[in-house]
C-alpha cells in the first residue's frame, strides 16, 4: 500500500505569504496606501492571544501595518461596537477582524454585522455570507478559502468531485460546503444528526473533517485514494508520560492520522496543515479589501 502525500500546509503558507509581500510592495507603489488591518481582542483568553499575536507579527511581515485593541474582559457590547465604528470610519484601516470566541455576555452576531462588510476580513458578515451563497465574489471565510488552495494544489481541478464536509459550522462548515459548490463537486454537507456518516464517507473523493472532536473520522471509513482535509485543531493530553503529568498539551485533528493516509491518496497533518493557511488567508483578504477600499478614489 502506497502512503500518501503529506500536504505542507506551512510551506504552501509561507509561498502564499511570500506573494502576498510583493502583492503589497505593488499596492504601496501604486496607490501610496499601506494595507492596515486590526485586529481586537476581548479578554485574556491565553490561546486567543497567541493566535492574535502570531496573526500580529504576519502582518508586519508581508509588510503591511497591524493594529492591535485589546479590551478588558469585562468590556461593554456597546464599548466593543463603539471600537468597531471608530474602526470603521478609520481610512487607514482596511480589514477588520474581532477575535472569536467572544466573552458571553456579548452577543456574537450583533458585533459580526456591525463590522462594514467591506473590511469584514474573516468573511463572517451576512452580506459577505450571502454573496458567498449567491456565487458573487466577496471576502470568504480565510479558513475554508485555504482548505480551497490546498484541495487545488493536490487534485487540480474538483469538478465533478464527490465532496463531504463534515460538520456545518457558519466558520467553516457552511462556507466550505459553498466553496466545493462553486467548484463544482457534488456536495454533501454532514452533522450530529446525520445517520449514514461511514457510508457517505466511502463514496467520498474529498472529506473535510470540521467537527472538533479528536481523530473522529476512522480510515475505515475512507474510500481508497480520497484527499482528507482535516480542520480540527483539539488539544489533548501530552503523549510523553513525564510531559502529560507536567500538565502539557499537544495539538490533534479531526482524523485518524497515521491510518487515514495509509489509504488516502492525500491529507493534510496538524498542525502544519489548514491552520497555517488561514492566517495566510486573512492576509490575502487584507489585501484585497484594501484594493476594493482605494479603487473607487
Ligand atoms: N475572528 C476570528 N478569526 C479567526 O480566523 C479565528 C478566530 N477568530 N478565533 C480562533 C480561530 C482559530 N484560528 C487559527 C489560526 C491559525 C492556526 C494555526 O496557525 N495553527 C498552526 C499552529 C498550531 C499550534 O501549534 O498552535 C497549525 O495548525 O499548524 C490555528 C487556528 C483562527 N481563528
Amino acid at each position: 500500500m502506497t502512503e500518501a502525500i503529506i500536504i505542507d500546509g506551512k510551506e504552501f503558507s509561507s509561498n502564499l505569504r511570500n506573494k502576498i509581500a510583493e502583492d503589497v510592495k505593488t499596492f504601496k507603489k501604486e496607490r501610496n496606501v499601506v494595507p492596515g488591518l486590526a485586529v481586537v481582542l476581548v479578554g485574556e483568553d491565553p490561546a486567543s492571544r497567541i493566535y492574535v499575536r502570531k496573526k500580529e507579527e504576519m502582518t508586519t511581515a508581508v509588510g503591511m501595518n497591524s493594529l492591535s485593541y485589546r479590551l478588558d474582559a469585562n468590556a461593554s457590547q456597546q464599548e466593543l461596537l463603539d471600537l468597531i465604528e471608530t474602526l470603521n470610519h478609520d481610512p487607514a484601516v482596511h480589514g477588520i477582524l474581532v477575535q472569536l470566541p467572544l466573552p458571553k455576555h456579548i452577543d456574537t452576531p450583533t458585533i459580526l454585522e456591525a463590522i462594514d462588510p467591506d473590511k469584514d476580513v474573516d468573511g463572517f458578515h451576512v452580506v459577505n455570507a450571502g454573496r458567498l451563497a449567491i456565487g458573487t465574489p466577496s471576502l470568504v471565510p480565510c479558513t475554508p478559502a485555504g482548505c480551497m488552495m490546498l484541495l487545488e494544489h493536490s487534485l487540480g481541478s474538483l469538478k465533478g468531485k464527490n465532496a463531504l464536509v463534515i460538520g456545518r459550522s457558519t466558520i467553516v462548515g457552511r462556507p466550505m460546503a459553498q466553496l466545493l459548490l462553486a467548484a463544482d463537486c457534488t456536495v454533501t454537507v454532514a452533522h450530529r444528526h446525520t445517520k449514514n456518516l461511514e457510508e457517505l464517507c466511502r463514496q467520498a473523493d474529498i472529506v473535510v473533517a470540521a467537527v472538533g472532536i479528536p481523530h473522529f473520522v476512522k480510515a475505515s471509513w475512507l474510500k481508497p485514494g480520497a484527499v482528507v482535509i482535516d480542520v480540527g485543531i483539539n488539544r489533548v493530553p501530552a503523549e510523553d508520560e513525564a510531559a502529560k503529568a507536567a500538565g502539557k498539551t499537544r495539538i490533534v485533528g479531526d482524523v485518524d492520522f497515521v491510518e487515514a493516509a495509509k489509504v488516502a491518496s492525500a491529507i493534510t497533518p496538524v498542525p502544519g496543515g489548514v491552520g497555517p493557511m488561514t492566517i495566510a488567508c486573512l492576509l490575502n483578504n487584507t489585501v484585497q479589501a484594501a484594493r476594493n477600499l482605494t479603487s473607487a478614489s
